[in-house]
Formats: structure tokens, sequence, C-alpha cells
């Protein structure tokens, strides 16, 4: 059984977004029905030997003309090397403007192929097949896609959305469980950000999600993926509502940067702590009552998530932290801009964060 969840909002082309399992084994005729000329697999080199034969048969299977291009697994593969070395395998392969590009992965590989795609030719069609937690409950949804510099995270990039998304659940199988892990941090995101009652699910019965359960694993990827498509139907390009998806990444992404997306912390990871961090600021702030800070915290660190500095392996200096935090893409003129919350479920962007506030914070928190 499959459960099929629609991202439209007018200011793009709809799509869907399939939740189920055996996906991988059906990639070809889902592809074959968007009728590309033909269809190009971008995944890394882990995925590619789980997962790279089944897709590459399956899409041949459905009479497509495929082959498949990799790249290091992991975050340093968000880089403009390995940008230039895809898009040179395209135009080498003779890819043409109705080829399609299958970004078979977890978010890495969708960011870097999704804007390899963006690019390729000034724009062509591609359909998200991820294989991470991560990927399945949010870097396929929604048309972010992304390179990283050590100027920081995800600052080169385009708005472009895939034609379909496949979140085959039996393809977590493989996966690690810290990557499982790093990916419920962003299932967590969803609930602490507009839905409560799935928050308090995540760390009752729905908990075993974070142990790689398939069936809390498939409610999870569903909620998440509603929970997403309806934000970025609404606000495709991050004009208002959308921002609040960021909730714990400009924390989050702060701390990525200030280790060189090492692997000291996954994306999750960081954002797990972030959110923590949020939810204590605006606590701190008296916007949130503590014991909602503290029932998010909760929440987090049962899934086996960082919540404190303290829980990373390094030093951090608040200034660094201030600097990178000043340099995330939410920042307007100069002045921060944070996702805060009043309560679990209730979070909200506020653009006039006073940075005084929140280097004296992160000295509380740890950082030197
Ligand atoms: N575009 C967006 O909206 C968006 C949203 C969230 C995160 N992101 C980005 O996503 C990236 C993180 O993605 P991620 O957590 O998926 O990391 P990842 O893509 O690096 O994957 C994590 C690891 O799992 C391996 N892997 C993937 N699928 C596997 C499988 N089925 N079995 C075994 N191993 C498997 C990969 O090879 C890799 O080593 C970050 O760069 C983050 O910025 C983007
Ligand atoms: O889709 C969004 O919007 C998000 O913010 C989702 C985030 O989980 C994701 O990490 C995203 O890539 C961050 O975007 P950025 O604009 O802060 O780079
Ligand atoms: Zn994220």
């Amino acid at each position: 059984m499959t459960t099929t969840i629609p991202v439209a909002g007018g200011a793009f082309a709809p799509y869907e977004v399939v939740v189920g399992r055996g996906l991988l084994k059906m990639a070809g005729a889902e592809v074959a029905a968007l009728k590309p000329t033909r269809a190009f697999i971008v995944s890394d080199e882990t995925v590619a030997a789980i997962h790279g034969e089944t897709v590459r048969a399956s899409l041949e299977g459905a009479g497509l003309a495929t082959g498949i291009v990799t790249v290091p697994a992991g975050e340093a593969s968000k880089s403009f090397e390995q940008l230039e070395a895809v898009l040179d395998r395209l135009l080498a392969e003779g890819l043409d403007r109705k080829s399609l590009v299958v970004a078979l992965g977890g978010g890495v590989v969708g960011d870097l192929a999704g804007l390899a795609a963006a690019l390729f030719m000034r724009g062509i069609d591609f359909v998200q097949i991820p294989t991470t937690l991560l990927a399945q409950v949010d870097s396929s949804v929604g048309g972010k896609t992304a390179i990283d510099t050590p100027r920081g995270k995800n600052l080169i990039g385009a708005f472009h959305q895939p034609r379909r998304v496949l979140a085959d659940i039996e393809a977590l199988a493989t996966l690690p469980a810290r990557q499982v892990r790093s990916g419920w941090a962003e299932v967590l995101k969803h609930g602490l950000i507009c839905d409560a009652a799935f928050f308090d699910w995540l760390g009752g019965e729905g908990a075993a999600g974070a142990q790689g359960d398939p069936d809390a694993l498939e409610r999870a990827v569903i909620r998440s993926v509603e929970i997403k498509a309806q934000i970025v139907g609404e606000d495709e390009k991050e004009a208002g509502r959308r921002a609040l998806l960021n909730l714990g990444h400009t924390f989050g992404h702060a701390l990525e940067a200030e280790l060189a997306f090492d692997e000291t912390l996954t994306h999750g990871e960081a954002v797990a702590l972030g959110c923590a961090m949020a939810f204590r600021y605006s606590a701190r702030q008296g916007l949130c009552p503590a014991v909602e800070a503290e029932r998010a915290e909760a929440g987090i660190r049962a899934a086996g998530l960082p919540t404190r500095l303290s829980d990373v392996a390094h030093a951090f200096a608040a200034d660094a932290l201030i600097a990178r935090m000043a340099g995330d893409k939410k920042a307007e003129g100069g002045r921060l801009t944070l996702i805060l919350a009043r309560a679990v479920g209730d979070a909200f962007t506020d653009k006039d964060v006073d940075a005084e506030a929140v280097r004296a914070f992160l000295i509380e928190e740890g950082a030197a």
C-alpha cells in the first residue's frame, strides 16, 4: 500500500510524494510516466553500492536509457567541485533538455543533484528517490537545492522543485542507527513547529521509529511530509511561513560551519541541538514557559539526540557563532532572525533578534 501526498501551491508545477514499500523497484514505471529522453542517476558511493542496481534495472526495464554518476558519501560532496563533476558528466553523457536526473540518496545527494538539475541547460526535470529518513521527511520535498562553502551552509543554491518524490520505507532498513536518529530530529522539528500531538506521539507510541521500526517510521514520514507539503505549498521561496521549517537551523548551521561540516555532528544532530537551544532562548526571553522548553528538550534527548553544547566534543566561541548566524540567509540588514517558540507546536519568526542577548545566552550555554 502506498500513500500519496500532493505538493501544490500555484507557484510551481504540482507534484506528488509517494510513500510506501518496494518503491525502488517501481522507479522505472514512475519515471517513464514523465516521458524523459533519458533518466540519469546521481547518487553517492555508499547508496549506489546498496540500491543503485535495483533502480538502474528498474529504469532500464521500463525502457529508459540510463547511467549513473556517483560522488563520495558525506556532506563534503555539497561542494563546487562535486557540482562541477556531476554537471560535466551529464554533459559528457549527452543529456538534453528533456532528460531527467534521478537523485538517489540522502539529503546530500538530493541537494547536489537538484542543484545540478536546476543549472543543467538552465533547468531540467528531476525526481527525488530519498534513501535516508532525513531526506524522506524533509530534504526531498520543497525544492531547496544547494551546496555549502567554507563561508557557510547552503549559501549557493536554487529553488527547483522535483517532478515526483518516491520515499521507499524499505530503503531505510540499511540505514545506520545514527542516521535514523539524525532524520528523527527533523521529524521532531515538524512537531515542535506546529503539531504538539504529533510531537507527543513521537515520544510515546511512535518512539520505536527512532530505533528503526518500519511502521512507526512510515507514519512519521507521512505526517512530516504532510506538514512540509502544506507549508511549502503556501510559501515556496520562504517569503514568510516557510521560515518556520528553519527552527533550530540558525544555531544548527552555525555549529556545522564552525565544525567545518565534519562528522562531529550530522545535520540532524545539529538541528536537534539547535531546536533545544531555540526553545531555551525563547524561555530565557520570556516568550515561552520554561516547562515547554523542558518538554521540547526531553523529547529530543529521549531519541538519543544532543541538546546541549556540552554534548559536542568541541569548544565553541560565542562571537564566532554570532558571526556565522549573521551570515544566515534569514538575516536582513545585519539583524539576526531566529525561529522561536511560544510552546511545543507553536513556533514563530522573530526578525529583530538582539545579538547581545544571543551572545549572553551562548555564554550561559557554555560557549567561550
Ligand atoms: N533541501 C532541503 O530542504 C533540506 C532539508 C534538510 C536537510 N537538507 C540537507 O540534507 C543533508 C543531510 O542529509 P542526510 O542526513 O540524508 O545525509 P547524507 O545524504 O549524507 O546521508 C547520510 C549517510 O547515509 C548514507 N546512506 C544514505 N542512504 C542510505 C541507505 N538507505 N542505507 C545505508 N546508508 C545510506 C549516505 O551514504 C551517507 O553516508 C544536509 O546537507 C542538509 O543540509 C536539505
Ligand atoms: O525546507 C526548508 O525550508 C527548510 O528550512 C528545511 C531544513 O530542514 C533544511 O535543512 C534546509 O536546507 C535549510 O534551508 P536553509 O535555507 O536554511 O539553507
Ligand atoms: Zn534541516
